[in-house]
């Protein structure tokens, strides 16, 4: 990824090339002026440029103009002092950002704004909107940030889009749609999605003055009047998707085995412990690696930590696009097993034993065979915990038996 600032003063891009290349690793040029930074374009495709307003051989944002019209490279702008109208023209050329250059935190904002615009090419967001003019004046904002973009022109439309894709990451809407307001839009999407899923931005012309609170009671992350301004847009944006973030990462702390990344117990028995699925077929396998503790004895904490992470990827790759597969602790695994009982559970489970044992596995210390040993149990009219020592039982008996092997219940 390569990074072009353009700016004279030699202090300023030495702090910023520094910043960015030790933040993200970017390659950084630097151009002191008009004429080097066009030669550089020329032989570079950059992905951003960091351009100052006013240089030595070009005044006014020539730079900019022309990064944005011949090169079509988003454009982040430096500047000195702004007045409210240079301000405007500025923003209306289609930049990503300006940023004054006052303080060391704007440097810290640019590297910020480079990251985000780099990780914002994988973000889809939706819009929806029945007015074309309001929807594709949000595309273009968006757009200007690289985000991907789909819009619809009600809410059922957004619904439906909703159900085809299942990675958008944003939602913004507006309020007086159609059939179903924006409103009733948030309500219908939250009963879906969490807001470590998607979040929401609500928008609205309306003059009502509750219609913010109502917005974001309702399920909504933030809400904008319209008419708003560029920057203040992007800011919300940026913040929405920011606690975003924060909260898939927290989500991912709790629900995520920090080793393996399979699901932790946590979210094993927050997805299987519920009343609603107390009557739903479900089998558990309890699996144990065999002899786990000689692999650290022999080889070390490191290469027992590989065991661990090669066998939760065969596991989950083995079973979880359609099944729960989860890190229990140590060297313990579990499968929910929802709609099966205990017999296919069981054909299931010794078929990947014998793969397991079939193909070593690939760690530093060299080529190891790695058994496990394992206990399936069917839910019968008790809790979940109740099925689990049950399946902890029949382990326990597979582990006396020999190992290597899948033992049921009679
Ligand atoms: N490398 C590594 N080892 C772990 C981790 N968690 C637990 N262990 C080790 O796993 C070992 C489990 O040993 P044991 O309970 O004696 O079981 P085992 O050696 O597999 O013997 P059997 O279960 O009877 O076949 C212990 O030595 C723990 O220290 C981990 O995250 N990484």
């Amino acid at each position: 990824m390569r990074i072009l600032i353009v700016e004279d003063s030699e202090t300023i891009s030495k702090i910023l090339k520094h910043l960015i290349v030790q933040d993200l690793g970017y390659h950084v040029d630097i151009a002191p002026d008009m004429a080097s930074a066009l030669t550089l374009l020329e032989q570079h495709q950059y992905f951003v440029v960091v351009a100052d307003l006013n240089l030595p051989d070009a005044s006014n944002g020539d730079i900019v103009r022309l990064v944005l019209s011949a090169y079509k490279t988003p454009c982040i702008v430096l500047t000195s002092n702004l007045d409210a109208d240079q301000r405007r023209e500025i923003l209306k050329l289609g930049i990503v950002d300006y940023i004054p250059k006052d303080n060391r935190y704007s440097y810290q904002y640019v590297v910020k704004l480079i990251d985000r615009l780099y990780r914002n090419q994988q973000v889809k967001v939706l819009v929806v909107d029945d007015s074309v003019v309001s929807r594709k004046f949000v595309r273009m904002l968006l757009e200007h940030h690289l985000f991907q973009v789909i819009e619809a022109n009600d809410g059922e439309a957004a619904l439906a889009i909703l159900e085809q894709e299942d990675d958008i990451q944003l939602l913004i809407t507006d309020y007086n749609m159609p059939i179903i307001d924006g409103v009733e839009l948030i309500l219908r999407v939250r009963e879906k999605y969490n807001r470590e899923d998607i979040a929401i931005i609500g928008l609205s012309n309306d003059n009502d003055e509750s219609l913010s609170a109502k917005f974001i009671k309702n399920g909504a992350n933030d809400f904008l009047q319209k008419p708003f301004v560029h920057e203040e847009f992007h800011c919300r944006v940026l913040n929405t998707l920011d606690s975003l973030d924060m909260m898939r990462n927290l989500w991912s702390k709790a629900n995520r085995d920090y080793l393996t990344k399979i699901y932790t117990r946590l979210y094993f028995f927050s997805e299987h412990n519920s009343k609603d699925s107390e009557n739903a077929l479900l089998s558990v396998a309890l699996l144990d690696l065999d002899y786990f503790k000689k692999i650290n004895d022999t080889h070390g904490h490191d290469v027992g930590d590989q065991v661990l992470i090669e066998f939760a990827q065969r596991l989950d790759n083995a079973f979880g696009s359609n099944f729960t597969v989860a890190r229990f602790g140590g060297e313990e695994f579990v499968v929910a097993f929802k709609g099966l009982d205990d017999i296919k559970t069981t054909t299931l489970m010794d078929k990947f034993r014998e793969q397991c044992e079939a193909n070593p596995m690939q760690t530093t210390a060299g080529d190891l065979v790695v058994t496990f040993s394992c206990g399936v149990a069917t839910r019968n009219n008790e809790t979940l915990d109740q099925t689990l020592q049950r399946a902890d039982e029949l382990l326990y008996q597979a582990k006396t038996a020999g190992r290597n092997q899948v033992i049921r219940a009679c």
